[in-house]
């Protein structure tokens, strides 16, 4: 099957690389007829055009896989690929979380796939994961660590002693990073990911209007005050839906040392769904990264090209519920930790955005119940 690569940075590369080495029959199916570059930047390759139209009017390039990241020309570009009855495959998250309804029902009309394995938690198959559960049991909650940068820089913090900026910078190097990191920081791209799972895993759509923590101001006396009572810190998205309601919320926890969260070390992930009659299922993996990624764009375009069709999106209307996600947060504030019992996590991030206006540098984290 020959396909066209849109963006040739971190992901477009693995995808490229995954499929020069050929190390499947499956993967050796596959060929880059085109890479889209942007305009005036130099053809390393001789498949690289900057005209679009060379590959929509390409009639032997059956899909596009899209990895330039960002909302438009992204957006635009997807949906011009489907309506020319081409299949895509993207890794972008934020096109993705914004515009997924759109993109299926495109996808529908036009008779081919719209694929986004690679959205979420990297080479992680979560996204198949959840539609293979979603077949046999109802998901009423989802979480995990889905932000291989902001798990780097936390683990780094602890184990090498770094301080956050250069955590960060190394994670940029390694290509973890969102274009803008700030995504990642404080939780934007944590957010995305949690919308589409959630979207997915309780047939809605969800809207952004849930409350959306960050990193950015995690100190290193922070992580010591945790340590010395028994907890670790890890960005997590927690999702929970209720007969008509569902709660999204996306905030730095504390979690207890010797969990599986707590240890999750480096860019990886750990994503979790709960089904009626599965039980709680862990996936873990590395979230970030060229070749992870890749491994994920791929999977997608192998199913494409086995002719394996994912399961129909059915769209019910649930209310959002804050109280679903109710828990115990603490806020430090001028140096000071308070804790809150029992209160919404949307309560939570007012009372932080209270707190931020005196202390610029002010923190949030959820802490484990009682028992917990
Ligand atoms: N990096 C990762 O680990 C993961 C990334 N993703 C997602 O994959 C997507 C790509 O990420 P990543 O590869 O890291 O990003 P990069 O910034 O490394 O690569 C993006 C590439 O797309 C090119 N590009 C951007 N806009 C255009 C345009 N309008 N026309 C032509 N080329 C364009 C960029 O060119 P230029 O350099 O000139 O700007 C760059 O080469 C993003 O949506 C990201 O969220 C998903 C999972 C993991
Ligand atoms: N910037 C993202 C990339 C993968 O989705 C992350 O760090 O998780």
């Amino acid at each position: 099957m020959k396909i066209a690569i849109l963006g040739f940075g971190t992901v477009g590369r693995g995808v490229y690389e995954i499929l020069q080495r050929k190390e499947t029959n499956d993967t050796a199916q596959l060929e880059a007829a085109h890479i889209f570059i942007r305009k005036g930047k130099e053809k390393t390759l001789s498949v690289m055009t900057d005209d679009l139209d060379v590959i929509l009017e390409d009639p032997e390039c059956r899909c596009v896989v899209e990895v330039m990241g960002g909302i438009e020309p992204a957006h635009t570009y997807i949906l011009k690929a489907l309506r020319k009855g081409k299949h895509v495959v993207t890794a972008n998250k934020a096109v993705v979380a914004a515009h997924l309804e759109e993109f299926l029902e495109t996808a529908r009309q036009h008779q081919v796939q719209f694929r986004f394995e690679a959205s979420c938690a990297g080479g992680i198959p979560w996204i198949r994961s959840l539609l293979q559960a979603k077949r046999i049991d109802a998901i009423h909650t989802i979480s995990g660590i889905f932000n291989g940068t902001a798990n780097y820089i936390i683990d780094q913090m602890v184990k090498k002693d770094l301080d956050f900026e250069t955590a960060l910078t190394q994670a940029q190097a390694a290509g973890y990073a969102e274009a803008d990191p700030s995504a990642d920081i404080d939780g934007i791209d944590t957010a995305n990911k949690a919308m589409i799972s959630a979207s997915l895993a309780f047939d809605t759509i969800c809207t952004r209007d849930f409350p959306i923590g960050g990193i950015r101001h995690l100190q290193k006396r922070d992580l010591q005050t945790f340590l010395q009572n028994g907890c670790s810190i890890r960005l997590m998205m927690e999702a929970r839906k209720e007969e008509d309601r569902y709660a999204i919320a996306v905030v730095p926890t504390l979690i207890a040392r010797d969990s599986l969260e707590a240890n999750v070390p480096d860019n990886f992930n750990l994503t979790t769904l709960v089904g009626s009659t599965l039980g709680e299922l862990k996936l873990y993996g590395q979230g970030a990264g060229a070749l992870p990624t890749g491994n994920a764009v791929v999977s997608d375009l192998i199913a494409i090209a086995r002719n394996e069709w994912d399961d129909a999106f059915v769209n019910h209307h649930l209310h959002y519920d804050a109280s679903l996600l109710k828990g115990d947060y603490l806020l430090r504030e001028n140096d000071r930790y308070q804790v809150y019992h029992d209160v919404t996590p949307q309560w939570m991030a007012d009372r932080y955005r209270e707190a931020m206006t005196g202390d610029a540098g002010a923190f949030w984290a959820k802490i484990p119940a009682k028992g917990e």
